[in-house]
């Protein structure tokens, strides 16, 4: 049974609510535990992955967020950077699974929020179960 850390920015808490849900309901299925550390937007999840991977505690990891388009160049800032750190922590070895969904509207957030929908939460969490075996597999 591994143990796996779900770090969600909490920019939307109707839409975190159900990426989370959707993230739990895929790891409590294939019989992991977890638990859910939250900050503040999507550029700092992967610094906490980053600094929770520094200790054995957590066997994986699963990013969840919501990005949705503004006004301003800082969607492209913070959906490119937090997926570029991910993707560098996932080089290192660490696995990760990216739930960060990036949008541009509500709607399209909430339909693959939905765990009744496109449950891209559970995907990510799947994503990060199936790098585990990968890791346990290369040693
Ligand atoms: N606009 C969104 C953000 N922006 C905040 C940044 O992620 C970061 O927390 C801030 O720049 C301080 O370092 N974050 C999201 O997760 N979603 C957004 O739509
Ligand atoms: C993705 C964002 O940073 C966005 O929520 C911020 O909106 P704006 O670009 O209008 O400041």
């Amino acid at each position: 049974m591994a143990h796996i850390l779900i770090v969600e920015a909490r920019f939307y808490d109707h839409l975190n609510d159900m990426l989370v849900a959707g993230a739990r309901a895929a790891i409590e299925a294939a019989g992991h535990t977890t638990e859910v550390i939250t900050v503040p937007g999507a550029l700092e999840v992967p610094g906490a992955i980053a600094m929770a991977s520094e200790s054995d505690r957590y066997d994986a990891f699963v990013a969840l967020g919501v990005v949705i388009r503004g006004e301003t160049y800082h969607f492209e800032i913070v959906s490119n950077e937090s997926a570029r750190g991910i993707m560098a922590l996932t080089m290192d070895g660490i696995p990760i699974g990216n739930g960060i969904l990036t949008t541009e509207n509500e709607e399209q957030a909430i339909r693959r929020a939905d765990p009744a929908q496109l449950d891209k939460g559970g995907g990510a969490a799947q994503a990060a179960i199936a790098m585990l075996e990968l890791r346990q597999r290369f040693g």
